[in-house]
């Protein structure tokens, strides 16, 4: 694996997520494979879990790490090509890319939505930029339209608590007060395709994904429908596509409930965190042993370690 920007980026998905559940019986199996290398972590927005996976990640493979927050350390980056930079953002990114690619074996990166502007964060400018200026290999800490390393998580989760070969998958908006982006649906939807799971799409009219990322999945607009005989319910919120960045509904009626679990075949509930009790889930969910959410939370380190150990196994001695 050269860089880690999307499910594109993996030859070989079963591989993978083997090479994960093997990691996760022995976490220190590779712990040569990060000597005298370093990876440099860039976020632009917060974080908690990929923050402190990704370093516990790195510790178990022997690599060094350094945390770069842009927001409040790092000089206000420009992306535009050809630019006059006489406002307020003092580097440019061809500069920053490259001194940082020079300093570090791995670039991990993270870079949200800004929801203003639909063909500028689904042209991914900021990864695409990354990847063009630093010289160094690069992993997608969730960028403006995807989140592979959660939906990976998610995969490895699921493949641990699965009873069925295929299971069914819901994938179920849930409200929330804030427009939020589309990545880490995005990215679920995408990864359960390719697992080949039965992955249903339901949320209010308008809130409709890109087709990319939707496939050929089922999309139900009934979310009792939805539910019906699930082995795994995904709670996410996210802001519309199509009326792009917009919150076009905070209707309580789509926060997951018990009576709505109940509806699934004693289905397991997941979220990637963070969750806003009782307005995305109710408390009785997210408490019960239905939940699945720390169990995701602490795949986080094994879906980066494998990341990692793909993309160290690559790198020139
Ligand atoms: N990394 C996982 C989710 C990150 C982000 N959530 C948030 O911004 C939630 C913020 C809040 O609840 O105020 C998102 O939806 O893409
Ligand atoms: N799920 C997730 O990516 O969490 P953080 O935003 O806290 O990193």
């Amino acid at each position: 694996m050269n860089s880690f920007l999307s499910i594109k980026d993996v030859e070989n998905l079963p591989g993978l997520v083997k090479d994960a559940l093997e990691i996760k019986k022995n976490p220190n199996m590779y712990k040569e494979l990060g000597r005298n290398r370093s990876m440099c972590l860039i976020f632009l927005n917060p974080s908690l879990r990929t923050r402190l996976s990704s370093q516990k990640a790195a510790f178990n493979l022997g690599l060094n790490t350094a945390v770069l927050d842009v927001g409040s350390q790092g000089w206000k980056l420009e992306f535009e090509d050809g630019i006059v930079m006489d406002g307020d953002k003092a580097e440019h990114i061809k500069e920053a890319a490259a001194v940082i690619g020079s300093y570090f074996d791995v670039v991990a990166i993270r870079a949200f939505a800004k929801l203003e502007d639909r063909a500028e964060d689904y042209s991914e400018q900021v990864m695409e930029s990354f990847k063009k200026y630093c010289p160094a290999p690069v992993i997608n800490m969730e960028s403006s339209t995807g989140h592979p390393l959660q939906a990976f998580t998610d995969l490895i989760t699921i493949e641990e608590y699965k009873t069925v070969e295929r299971p069914k998958v819901v994938l179920t908006w849930a409200p929330h007060p804030k427009a939020l982006p589309q990545a880490v649906a995005n990215s679920f939807s995408r990864w359960m395709l390719e697992a080949e799971f039965d992955l249903t799409v339901t949320h209010p009219e308008g809130y409709e994904l890109v087709d990319e990322a939707v496939g050929n999945a089922k999309v139900e607009y009934d979310q009792q429908k939805a539910f019906k005989d699930a082995d795994f319910v995904y709670a996410k919120n996210w802001s519309s596509y199509h009326e792009y960045g917009k919150v076009l509904s905070t209707d309580p009626s789509w926060m997951v409930t018990s009576k709505k679990m109940s509806l699934t075949k004693n289905g397991k509930f997941m979220h990637c965190l963070p969750v806003r009790r009782n307005v995305i889930v109710e408390d009785t969910v997210l408490d019960s042993d239905q939940s699945l959410v720390i169990q995701q939370a602490a795949n986080r380190v094994i879906s980066m370690q494998t990341v990692l150990k793909n993309i160290l196994e690559g790198l020139k001695k």
